[in-house]
């Protein structure tokens, strides 16, 4: 398979991808799209035309409820569509929850938020993607995926002892299995689905942490001030390679991969002590399949 590129870096704009980009049609739906990375992909769609539904927990002005932790409020929303979907941006998310949360049925909370809650929204939405002819699927993952593989054995932590960032990365390795099961299973509905990892921003998602790992990530100095270091993207740039995905024609027919700074990323042997790349874990076929198993079975059931 050829390794993609795009005349794109780290640091392009969301609007920088798409110039000369016309999305008027296109009905795309971002989810947490009212802050952070979400937002500025809202807001570069719409300035290239496309026709964009805000999927959030608490609803403002035109946006629509979704919570992705509720499989009934998934439910109501894709009750509620009528007609096409072009995109769906899996963006919602949340990081590092310092103790074990769970989701109303129980799910352990990010599982539930980053990922079961998006996988039961799409396939929810599944005759609606196909009957746009070729719609695409975004999956906002994360460099946390080469953190850890997804854990068959134990996915809501109840026999293991919890701990934030391997709940983070198993949740964030399921969304890059997504893309490829989606790949596998849909390609028959002209659907197409890709993952990315979006670099580090200051948004909200780092609310959890305390200082030593806001240290540890770079985000903060000795004194307790927030820093910014070169690496570090702002909001417009992080949002990129989602809007990239989304809707730029670079990406006409490429399905089932796993993009790094406007760039498709190299497979690595996933690990803590590895910067960089997509984990063989989260593109292994069979585990895409597996999980495809799991996560249907998981939400027909609740
Ligand atoms: N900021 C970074 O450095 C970074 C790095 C890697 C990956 N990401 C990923 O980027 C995505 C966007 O995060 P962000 O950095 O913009 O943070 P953010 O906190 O600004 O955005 C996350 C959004 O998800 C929404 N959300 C959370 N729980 C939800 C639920 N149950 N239902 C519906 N919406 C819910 C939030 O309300 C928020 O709007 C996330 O998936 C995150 O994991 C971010």
């Amino acid at each position: 398979m050829t390794r993609i590129n795009t005349p794109f870096n780290a640091k392009t704009t969301a609007a920088e991808i798409l110039i000369g980009v016309d999305l008027t049609g296109r009905r795309i739906i971002v989810t947490g799209g009212a802050s952070g990375i979400g937002l500025e992909t809202v807001r570069a769609l719409r300035g290239a035309g496309a026709e964009v539904t805000v999927a959030t927990r608490n609803p403002t002005g035109d946006q629509r409820a979704l919570d992705l932790s509720d499989l009934g409020s998934v439910r109501a929303f894709v009750a509620g569509w009528t007609g096409p979907v072009h995109a769906i941006v899996a963006n919602a998310g949340i990081m590092a929850l310092p103790t074990r949360q769970v989701a109303a049925n129980g799910w352990e909370l990010q599982l539930a938020t980053n990922f079961l809650g998006h996988f039961a929204l799409i396939t929810g939405l599944r005759e609606n993607l196909r009957q746009a002819g070729d719609a695409r699927v975004v999956m906002v993952s994360s460099g946390a995926q080469l953190r850890a593989p997804f854990d068959f054995d134990d996915p809501h932590f109840e026999h293991r002892p919890y701990d934030p960032w391997a709940a983070y990365a198993q949740s964030k390795t399921a969304d890059v299995l997504l893309a490829v099961g989606l790949a596998r299973h849909w390609a028959a509905d002209g659907v197409t689905a890709n993952a990315f990892e979006p670099g580090y921003i200051h948004t909200n998602l780092q609310r959890h942490l305390d200082d030593a790992t806001m240290r540890a990530v770079g985000a903060m100095d000795e004194e307790g001030n927030l820093v910014t270091p070169d690496y570090y993207k702002t909001p417009e740039q992080g949002a990129a390679t989602s809007v990239l995905l989304a809707a730029s024609p670079l990406l006409d027919g490429v399905t089932g991969r796993f993009f790094s700074d406007n760039q498709e990323a190299e497979v690595v042997r996933g690990g803590p002590d590895v910067p960089a790349g997509v984990a063989a874990w989260s593109v292994d076929p069979a585990a895409a399949d597996r999980l495809w198993d799991y996560a249907l079975t998981a939400t027909a059931d609740h």
